[in-house]
């Protein structure tokens, strides 16, 4: 079994995580991609909880047909969130699956401040997807959507409706459970 995770805050998740992780489906020779929600972030990011996050990527992964799945591993780690113990327990956990892992390009920036990278790239093989606007050397693949949460949470904070970034059973998710602002409206 060979495994691609896609871990994130997801806060929420956007048509840029799925073309990512159906980039990845389709030309990686993985069996399935991890969609790896933060429980604790490490860099301490704000966001909604949890399980709100955790129904959205449900609802994401729903739009394929079945290789997408949500982990809820960095939960049931707890701890400080980094990507090296959450892969040191997945690869002991599951002895005969190959771990890929996927960043974004605007992820390279941030390496530095990661624990242990190194180990990282000895226990997984690390697949740089080209993020639209972030050009960087090595990356797989042609660039992926412009679009980021950040700009879905700030539509949504001046009353605009990302419909064309977000797959509406993910919106509809935020809207039932009243997520960013959206109680009442
Ligand atoms: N449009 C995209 N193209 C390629 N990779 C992406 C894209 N959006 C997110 N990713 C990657 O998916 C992973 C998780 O991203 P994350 O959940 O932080 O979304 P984000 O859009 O970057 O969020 P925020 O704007 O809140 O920082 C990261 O590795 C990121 O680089
Ligand atoms: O391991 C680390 O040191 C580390 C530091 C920052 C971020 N990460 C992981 O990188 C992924 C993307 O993070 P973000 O901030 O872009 O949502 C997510 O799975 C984080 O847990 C990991």
């Amino acid at each position: 079994m060979k495994v691609a995770l896609l871990g994130g805050s997801f806060n929420p998740p956007h048509v840029g995580h799925l073309m990512a992780a159906s980039y990845v489906h389709a030309t990686q020779g993985v069996d399935a991609v991890w969609l790896m929600p933060t429980f604790h972030h490490p860099f301490g990011k704000q966001l909604e909880s949890f399980d709100a996050r955790v129904r959205m990527c449900e609802a994401l992964c729903r739009e394929t047909s079945g290789w997408l799945q949500t982990s809820l591993v960095e939960r049931e780690l707890g701890g400080g969130g980094r990507t090296v113990d959450t892969l040191a327990f997945l690869v002991e956990r599951y002895p005969d699956t190959k771990f890929s892992l996927i960043i974004g390009s605007d992820i390279l920036r941030d390496l530095p401040n990661w624990k242990d990278f190194d180990r990282i790239q000895r226990m997984a093989r690390v697949l740089v997807l080209y993020r639209a606007g972030y050009p960087a050397p090595d990356t797989v693949g042609p660039p992926l959507a412009e679009v980021s949460s950040t700009q879905v949470r700030d539509l949504l904070a001046r009353g605009l409706e990302p419909s064309e970034l977000v797959p509406s059973a993910v919106l509809k998710v935020a809207r039932e459970e009243g997520l960013f602002g959206l109680r009442g409206r």
